[in-house]
């Protein structure tokens, strides 16, 4: 016997992503499969196989073999489509189905199903699993028609119940040599045996050739050769189905994700797939601003898109009207629902899905307001890709937490996947079929077109809407993929976004750390380090730098301002630890509005590499103040300059806040020893200089408007 004399068959009604990964991997090793019932009506029970049935793959199966059934040296190797792998090739299969000596050969699990009461009819096992699974078997074509010609079953009935009715009719199970493979030398059903399974890595020595994943079952110490993600092992095979047969490793990545995909580079606009992109701003969403920007940047013509807008939160309002109204009209359609409205998220969601169906488009596509598409090719790359449904990874910056999850508990929650991290972290890049997925992802249209609101819906009693929403994507067996092939973009952490504040997103620098840095941080920052930069130095050991935007400058404004309770300008403060200032200026402090850490992280973050940079071989990390931070305001009619004075400090930063010659006139600061003034500030420019001794300084007079400086005093 040969891998030829193998007839492989299997029933699959319809081309489902599990039908997809079964062929792939029969495709791995050569093998063909005949596959029965494609292209009709499913006639074995329920869709959703909770309920008994499959009595027609037993009929369908019948039927196939008859032009077979003289010849009886065949072999019959039969197996479910939408939830299984070959994880070897036909000449291993054979060799383990003859060393069993078996004649017809079952996969065993550890559960009597459908029928528990039949249980004690079996005989006892020693080692692995005592009872029949019916999703794969392998048999003699002779023995296998006895089997399947014992008795008749109705297309509805249960296939299981009449193969354990065989099986335990002693007599005829021996006049067939029916097994059942117990220890999974060549079946393993994972339904009961998931914890005793893991991919074991094969290294190769020459580190050109790549690793080889293979299938390992650590309890019966056996590598089976077709996998059956029956019941909730289902996930457990989609994880397994990540890697084996030879779909990734660390040379190639992915492999098979290379394949059925779609090219749009040289589409015209006419031919672009429709997308409905329905955006969801669901809770208060720290740069929301810049979010949206990268939204309307994604490269993909904007007349392929409608745009649909559910804004709950109120605080949003005019940011969400602003973008509209400059942009809405550019895509083929836009809707939008109100925070006013008070729709509820999972009625919005479900709108959406019904609208997208409505506009008859070919792609849906779902954003949470916390995601930052950072790569504008996110959504075409997410098309190409075709699949189901992919989720673009996205991870908050620095941190572990991500838009989907690489398994889940029994009831449905998060558990982390052996290979989570290294997925977050993009050590392993890739195509990942996984539970889970939120925040952003792409739907294949059709699907929502072919379930209505009944199936597919947000909205589940006592279930967050996307967990509602995934929920029913598993029980449909779609496959939900996150891709991580390349960077996508990240998500924001909108935990503890606190909207009472004058300009919230200045508090972020902690929970937003890259955003905060993208807005607020002076464009030319990093090229203060470019080699062979020659710092500016207006005055001796006074150095200028540009530090902060523009947009920092006037949030800074904004948020003393709204506070708004200026100090006298006398030399008793009760803000100060010592409660004395010699030369004091009318000022707010840091600590007043609540943004001392924020501003400290600031200073060691950015003030001190520039500091070191300067004033070699003094490193203080992290640098210290005590309570001298504060943001100066000299007005004609109020304080308009400062008397000649040394710092409490080793050395000063000052950054000019606003522009001089429009805002205000006059001011500057000007140091004495010298006789050297720095007078043209740049807003977002800091001064930096030593506090005492050498660099004793005065504040020039403002003769016009308003000049606000930020000043700290670092290492007091
Ligand atoms: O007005 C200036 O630029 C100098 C301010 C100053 O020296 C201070 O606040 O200690
Ligand atoms: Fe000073």
């Amino acid at each position: 016997l040969t891998k030829d004399d193998v007839l492989v068959y299997t029933v699959a009604t319809e081309e489902t992503d599990g039908y997809l990964r079964y062929m792939d991997s029969a495709k791995e090793f050569g093998i063909k499969p005949n596959i029965l019932g494609f292209g009709q009506e499913w006639k074995g029970g329920k869709e959703i196989r909770t309920k008994p049935g499959g009595g027609w793959k037993i009929n369908l199966l019948k039927e196939a073999l008859q032009k077979h059934k003289d010849e009886s040296d065949k072999v019959v190797l039969f197996t479910d489509a939408y939830d299984v792998i070959f994880s070897n090739n036909l000449d291993e299969i054979l060799k383990n189905f003859k060393a069993t000596g078996a004649k017809v050969l079952f996969g065993a699990e550890p559960f009597c199903w459908p029928n528990p009461e039949l249980a004690p009819m079996y005989p006892e096992v020693k080692d692995g699993k005592r009872f029949l699974n019916s999703g794969l078997y392998m048999g003699y074509v002779p023995e296998l028609l006895k089997l399947l010609y014992r008795k008749s079953i109705g297309d509805d009935e249960d296939d299981q119940l009449y193969f354990t009715e065989a099986y335990l009719d002693e007599t005829f199970r021996e006049s067939i040599k029916m097994k059942l493979d117990h220890t999974s030398t060549l079946f393993q059903n994972l339904n009961g045996a998931t914890s005793e399974i893991e991919i074991y890595v094969n290294e190769s020595k020459d580190k050109k050739i790549p690793e080889k994943y293979v299938v390992k079952n650590y309890f019966t110490h056996t590598e089976p050769m077709v996998i059956h993600g029956n019941g909730f092992s289902k996930l457990t095979l989609n994880y397994l189905g990540n890697y084996v047969p030879n779909m990734w490793n660390s040379l190639e990545g992915c492999i098979k994700c290379k394949e059925r995909t779609l090219n749009l580079a040289n589409q015209p606009v006419k031919a672009m797939p429709l997308v409905y992109m329905a955006i969801f701003i669901e809770v208060n969403t720290p740069f929301l601003e810049e979010g949206l920007q990268k939204v309307y940047n994604l490269d993909y013509p904007k007349e392929r898109m409608h745009l649909f807008i559910h804004n709950a939160a109120k605080y949003h309002t005019s940011l969400v009207k602003n973008f509209t109204e400059k942009y809405a009209s550019e895509y083929l359609s836009f809707k939008q629902i109100l925070a006013e409205d008070g729709t509820p998220e999972w009625t919005a969601r479900d709108l959406s899905l019904d609208q997208s169906t409505a506009k008859n488009v070919d792609w849906y596509f779902s954003l949470d307001s916390i995601v930052h598409l950072d790569n504008p090719q996110t959504l075409r790359l997410l098309i190409e890709q075709n699949r189901s449904v992919v989720a673009p990874l996205l991870v908050r910056s620095g941190k572990a937490w991500s838009n989907f999850w690489g398994a889940l508990t029994k009831d449905g929650f998060y558990a982390r996947s052996k290979d989570y991290l290294e997925i977050v972290y993009n050590k392993k890049r890739g195509l990942w079929n996984v539970p889970f997925i939120t925040n952003a992802y792409l739907v294949r249209a059709s699907i929502i077109k072919r379930y209505d609101r009944s199936i597919l819906t947000y909205n589940k009693p006592d279930t967050d809407p996307d967990m509602a929403f995934c929920r029913t994507f598993r029980e449909l067996n779609i496959f939900l993929y996150v891709s991580n092939r390349v960077d996508f973009g990240h998500l924001i952490n909108a935990d503890n976004f606190d909207v009472t504040l004058a300009e919230p997103e200045m508090y972020q620098i902690f929970d937003n750390e890259m955003d905060w840095e993208a807005r607020y941080i002076h464009e030319d920052y990093q090229n203060n380090f470019a080699p062979g930069r020659v710092d500016k130095q207006p005055c001796p050991d006074v150095y200028w730098f540009p530090i902060v935007s523009l947009r920092f400058c006037n949030s800074l404004i904004s948020m003393m301002e709204s506070y708004g309770k200026w100090s006298a300008g006398t030399s008793y403060d009760e803000r100060l630890e010592g409660g004395y200032e010699a030369v004091p200026t009318r000022d707010i402090h840091m600590n007043q509005v609540g943004w001392e850490p924020h501003w400290l992280k600031f200073l060691q973050k950015y003030v001190r590499p520039l500091q070191e940079k300067v004033f070699l071989g003094y490193n203080h990390d992290p640098p210290r103040t005590s309570g001298g931070n504060f943001v100066v305001r000299y007005r004609p009619d109020d304080q308009p300059f400062l008397k000649p004075h040394h710092d409490s400090s080793t050395y000063t930063i000052n950054i000019a806040l606003n522009q001089v010659g429009v805002d205000y006139e006059g001011g500057g600061c000007r140091f004495i020893r010298y006789n050297c003034s720095v007078v043209d500030t740049v807003p977002g420019w800091v001064i930096m200089h030593p506090g005492q001794l050498t660099h004793w300084h005065e504040g020039l007079y403002v003769t016009k408007g308003a000049r606000y400086i930020m000043i700290s005093f670092v290492d007091p």
